[in-house]
């Protein structure tokens, strides 16, 4: 299968399984998932449900275990690592959880951009002065990273991810450390600067801005939201996870009876 040409991401059944010397945990299993061009992608879920992991894998930072992954019409699994970090430079730009990963202690913010724009042309680099003004950095562009506040390293961190126009823009929790207006700020940068962007969230205002939410659960894509309306999402064979608020009527692990429809179908609890 070819990826249609203008998706900057396709996952067909992707799996990411870790292995430590004593366990195997599955991560992700089977997720199926288009972003195209221009799409801006909030992924929720709750804690482990592999939100991170999938952004690892759409960063390049980690191959799948099983199933196919496309960046930009690239198969990652057939890149080799040179292309991989090319394609990585070139075309994805990343906010990791913990914004102090993202960036050299001992460099001054401005440097810290700089580092981040060797890897490209000139021409594709964006104005760094300008990156650090949007995201409120000018007066400390001269202090060592390692010396800003929480917040300032993750706005940095921001402001390097989109330092060379990346097609893709992904970030984890960009705004965990943010105030509501820098917040804001930030939230209207990407949606700007980063033409498409998945960002994993905790943060309404941020899942608000974006033009989809994907909703993962226990390793699994369980439901997608467009236009302020949520849908369940019906997995490979036939699989469909219950949003938790409907568990009390249908516990998991209980019984129920499909009743087929015209357009789809009702599940109704066993023996009522
Ligand atoms: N390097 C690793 N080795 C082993 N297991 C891991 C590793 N990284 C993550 N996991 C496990 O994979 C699962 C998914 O983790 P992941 O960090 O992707 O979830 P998450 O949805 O991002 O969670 P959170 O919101 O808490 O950051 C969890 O069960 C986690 O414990």
């Amino acid at each position: 299968m070819t990826a249609p040409a203008n998706a900057a991401v396709r996952c067909d059944g992707v799996v990411q399984i870790y292995k430590t010397r004593e366990i195997e945990v599955v991560a992700l299993r089977d997720i199926d998932l288009v972003v195209e061009d221009g799409e801006s992608v909030a992924l929720l879920g709750p804690s482990g449900a592999g939100k991170s992991t999938l952004l690892w894998l759409l960063a390049g930072l980690l191959r799948p275990s099983a199933g196919r992954l496309w960046l930009g019409g690239a198969e990652v699994g057939r890149l080799g690592p040179r292309a991989l970090d090319r394609l990585r430079a070139a075309q994805i730009g990343v906010v990791m959880q913990n914004p102090a990963r993202n960036l050299i202690p001992y460099a001054s913010a401005a440097q810290n951009v700089a580092f981040a724009q060797r890897a490209v042309r000139r021409r594709a680099r964006r104005p760094a002065g300008e990156l650090l003004e949007r995201v409120g950095l000018t007066s400390v562009r001269d202090r060592p990273a390692g010396l800003l506040s929480g917040g300032e390293q993750q706005r940095l961190a921001v402001a390097i991810a989109l330092a060379n126009r990346p097609r893709l823009l992904l970030a984890d929790e960009p705004t965990s450390q943010l105030d509501a207006e820098s917040g804001r700020a930030v939230v209207e940068l990407i949606k700007e600067m980063g033409p498409t962007s998945v960002v994993v969230t905790h943060d309404p205002r941020v899942s608000e801005a974006m033009s989809r939410t994907v909703t993962i659960r226990d390793g699994r894509i369980g439901a997608e939201g467009r236009d302020g309306e949520d849908f369940v999402v019906i997995g490979r064979e036939g699989a469909v996870q219950l949003p938790p608020e409907y568990h009390e009527l249908l516990p998991p692990g209980s019984m129920a009876r499909v009743e087929p429809l015209r357009d789809g179908v009702i599940l109704r609890r066993a023996g009522e």
